[in-house]
């Protein structure tokens, strides 16, 4: 299912500075695109957009065939229904629940797709399932995170700065595993980082969000 995205958000934030982006692009199941861009551009605003967080003030969000949102048709599905899987800077695991309870939270009931099983093989988590957030390393928590965010059964992963709260050696650790986890699983990913040779390892496209506007070309 093709995921995309033509929008444009203006002053998302009452009260903050002048603030505005234009964003246009398609991605494919199984593709990954990176987005690059200065601090502060916006791209988590982007992010929060398609998530439902933020409201675009035209434009259009579709999932397939499944459209999120378009104001022409009064259509804007709010964040809990739009499925997308969401791993941010910090894990944000349940520091009271184990491994395989805070997986277990992201699966919905009767989810016939994207199985515990799977992402404990494809993340290699076999030996992590009992402990809790507090015994594992930043990057194991980090494979959690994205366990996590998969089993919510996703139309598009969404990855802001995963790796950014990493040292360098976690980093190249972490690397082959979200790789791996957007070949076995084919959810359309976005990747936002302001590192471009983490983009580069990742992402199959790489666009940056300019002077608010981030356009795929064609
Ligand atoms: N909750 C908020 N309230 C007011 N202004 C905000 C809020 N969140 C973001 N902004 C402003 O909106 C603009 C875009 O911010 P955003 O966080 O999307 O940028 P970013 O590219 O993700 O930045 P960074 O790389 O530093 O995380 C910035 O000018 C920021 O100050």
């Amino acid at each position: 299912m093709t995921f995309s995205v033509d929008i444009q958000i203006q002053q998302p934030y009452a009260g903050a500075n002048p603030f505005s982006l234009e964003a246009r692009f398609e991605l494919l199941p199984g593709r990954c695109l990176g987005i690059m861009g200065a601090s502060g551009s916006g791209k988590t605003t982007l992010l929060h957009a398609i998530a439902g967080l933020v409201s675009p003030s035209a434009g259009r969000i579709m999932s397939g065939s499944e459209c999120w949102f378009d104001p022409t048709q009064a259509i804007q599905l709010p964040p809990w229904q739009r499925p997308v899987g969401v791993v941010f800077q910090e894990g944000r695991l349940f520091p009271h629940l184990s491994v395989e309870q805070n997986l277990r939270y992201g699966l919905p009931a009767g989810a016939t797709g994207i199985q515990i099983k799977d992402v404990v093989e494809v993340l290699g988590m076999h030996t992590l399932l009992k402990r809790k957030p507090s015994q594992l390393s930043g990057g194991e928590k980090q494979r959690v995170a994205i366990g996590r965010a998969l089993l919510r059964q996703p139309a598009v992963l969404l990855m802001d700065e995963p790796l950014s709260a990493l040292d360098a050696t976690l980093k190249q650790q972490l690397l082959p595993y979200i790789r791996q986890v957007i070949a076995t699983f084919e959810v359309p990913t976005i990747y936002v980082s302001h590192l471009s040779e983490e983009v580069a390892a990742v992402a199959d496209e790489v666009l940056t969000l300019t002077q608010g506007v981030l356009r795929q070309p064609g």
